[in-house]
């Protein structure tokens, strides 16, 4: 069966890096999303994102899309067929919003996290040195919502913490043996 894994959660909380780790380690398939945000000088077009001008970003079909920072990003049917044709265990990372949709709109086959950390104070941490967007994603009205986890998801998300790379392996494990996603290669 199909399934797909949203990481949601403030930016710095560790999605792309969890993301990253489930693609090398279980072979998961990433689900490409579009942004109009710059990219980060680390960042492959295509691998990371589709990065879009304000122009060829009105030009895809979404399933769902959001404003986040004063950016634009949205994600495909098209982008999730392609990432399930790769393997049946895909990875998307979303802010709150767009996991509440996908949620809404595939309970049968998703499964959310929400990564989160201890104290705030960590995130400012990890993000403060990045080039593009810094702190500024992080002070945003819309990182802020993702600060915590969103009433609407909390009985539909399993809640991550990720402090201690180890422990957050040791718990992401739990997480994919308890929902029949760990295959190891
Ligand atoms: N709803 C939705 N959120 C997305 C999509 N692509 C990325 N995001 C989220 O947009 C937010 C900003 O992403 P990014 O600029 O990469 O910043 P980061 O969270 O600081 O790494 C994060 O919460 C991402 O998970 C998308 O297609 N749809
Ligand atoms: N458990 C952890 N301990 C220390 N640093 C971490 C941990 N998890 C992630 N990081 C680092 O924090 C930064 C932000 O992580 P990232 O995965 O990019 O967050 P997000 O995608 O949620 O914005 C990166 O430099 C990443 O390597």
């Amino acid at each position: 069966m199909k399934r797909l894994l949203i990481l949601c959660g403030a930016p710095g909380s560790g999605k792309t890096r969890i993301s990253n780790y489930l693609q090398q380690q279980y072979k998961f398939s990433r689900v490409i999303t579009h942004t109009t945000r710059p990219a980060r000088p680390a960042e492959v077009a295509g691998q990371d994102y589709y990065f879009e001008s304000e122009l060829s970003f009105k030009k895809h079909h979404y399933f769902e899309r959001v404003v986040y920072d004063q950016y634009h990003y949205g994600s495909s049917r098209a982008g999730l067929e392609q990432a399930w044709n790769k393997s049946d265990n895909a990875v998307i990372v979303l802010d709150t919003k767009g996991a509440l949709t996908y949620c809404q709109q595939l309970p049968e086959q998703t499964i959310c996290c929400y990564i989160t950390v201890s104290t705030p104070q960590i995130l400012l941490q990890r993000v403060e040195h990045r080039e593009v967007t810094g702190k500024k994603h992080l002070q945003s009205q819309e990182g802020q919502r993702d600060l915590q986890i969103p009433v609407e998801l909390k009985d539909k998300c399993q809640v991550l913490i990720n402090d201690e790379w180890q422990q957050t392996v040791k718990n992401l494990e739990r997480v994919l043996k308890r929902n029949g996603l760990l295959s190891e290669v």
